[in-house]
């Protein structure tokens, strides 16, 4: 029971986060990202654990999360991956903090 529940929940948060309404801060997220359509070809050098919003709700639909917790490290790899690839200021390394903000605002409920 517990298990549904925290599942449901995540479910909940990942369509919120994803959602068109959003995606100012979810556009750069949505999709694994592709260094060679966008010129980057170091991207796999510097990030060693890609993460994107697609590949979460494939991982959640095919029940690869044990816990919320597991649920919340690869969003939060996201971010880590943004930050740490983008300079800090950048457009994108600022849409990753206003997904952060959001993502932070529904999984604290
Ligand atoms: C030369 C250069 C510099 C920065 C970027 N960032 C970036 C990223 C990105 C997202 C997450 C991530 O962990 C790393 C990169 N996604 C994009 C997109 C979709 C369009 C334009 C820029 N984009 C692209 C090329």
């Amino acid at each position: 029971k517990k298990y549904e529940l925290e599942m449901r929940f995540c479910d909940e948060v990942l369509k919120i986060i994803s959602s068109p309404k959003h995606w100012a801060a979810n556009q750069y997220f949505t999709h694994p990202v592709d260094p060679v359509a966008l010129n980057i070809p170091t991207y796999f050098q510097v990030v060693k654990k890609p993460m994107d919003l697609h590949t979460i709700r494939q991982k959640l639909d095919a029940a690869m999360y044990e816990r919320a917790k597991d649920f919340e490290d690869d969003v939060r790899l996201i971010f880590k991956n943004c930050y740490k690839f983008n300079p800090e200021g950048d457009y994108v390394y600022q849409r990753g903090q206003e997904l952060e903000r959001l993502f932070e605002q529904e999984f604290s409920k």
